[in-house]
């Protein structure tokens, strides 16, 4: 799904590579769990892995595809089509409806209409296994927090990308709702074949990954994971 290969990636103006990366991979339906501490360079590499940048050195191959091959264009196209996320803040659009914020990504990519098959039927489907079918035509802003963290991912999962991205997607959910958040992700994830790569500080959710890297480790030799 992910391959990196002698990645470096430098911040301009700083006099240090941010990243370096000698090797690291998402296999098919692995979830994963990426921590490291403040400063590492963690949402440096999701930004990498989504297109948004281009490292200076190296490789990053998503599906067999590298990044660094495609048109500025056809990343947009590449993300929209096999990358979900989830991010910290939720990025939901404020002024949407709950299901219209769940279809955008549909808007944005024929592929995954297609594979939604018919878009609303999924969303509305989605939306009911996250507890949100009562909520459907509410703008988002109505919700509470951890509504619309399940809203993001509801829109992550619309028409089953082959990889979900989320950064540190429960620090805002107190812990108990972390839990909950995390194991329905993993079965929504499931039921549409989507590998996760989650990026948190907090080391609970570790356990419940298949595999968990540091990326400090990744930054300074070859990866060693720390199976859990
Ligand atoms: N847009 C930017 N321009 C220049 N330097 C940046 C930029 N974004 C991040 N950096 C630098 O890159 C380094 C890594 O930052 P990054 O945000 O990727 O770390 P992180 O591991 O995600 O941190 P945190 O856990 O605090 O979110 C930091 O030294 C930061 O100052």
């Amino acid at each position: 799904m992910i391959d990196i290969n002698d990645l470096q990636f430098t911040w301009p103006g700083n006099p240090r590579p941010t990243l370096n990366i000698p090797s690291f991979s998402l296999s098919q339906g692995e979830r994963l769990f990426l921590h490291g501490p403040s400063g590492s360079g963690k949402s440096t590499l999701l930004s990498l892995l989504t297109g948004i940048h281009l490292a200076q050195s190296g490789s990053i191959r998503i599906l067999g595809q590298n990044l660094a091959q495609l048109s500025g264009t056809k990343r947009d196209r590449f993300r929209a089509d096999h990358l979900g996320y989830v991010f910290q803040q939720f990025n939901l659009l404020s002024y949407l409806s709950v299901l219209d914020n769940v279809l955008l990504p549909c808007q944005f990519s024929q592929l995954r209409t297609q594979r939604a098959g018919n878009p609303k039927m999924q969303a509305l489907h989605l939306l009911d296994r996250l507890d949100l079918h009562r909520h459907l035509h509410q703008p988002v802003n109505a919700l509470s927090v951890g509504q619309q963290q399940r809203v993001a991912l509801a829109r992550a999962l619309i028409g089953a990308p082959e990889i979900l991205i989320a950064d540190e997607p429960t620090s805002a959910l107190d812990a108990e709702r972390r839990g909950a958040f995390i194991e329905l992700l993993f079965e929504c994830a499931a039921e549409h074949g989507t590998a996760i790569l989650l990026v948190s500080h907090d080391p609970q959710l570790a356990t419940q990954f298949d595999r968990s890297v540091n990326l400090p480790t990744l930054n300074h030799a070859a990866m060693e994971a720390e199976d859990v």
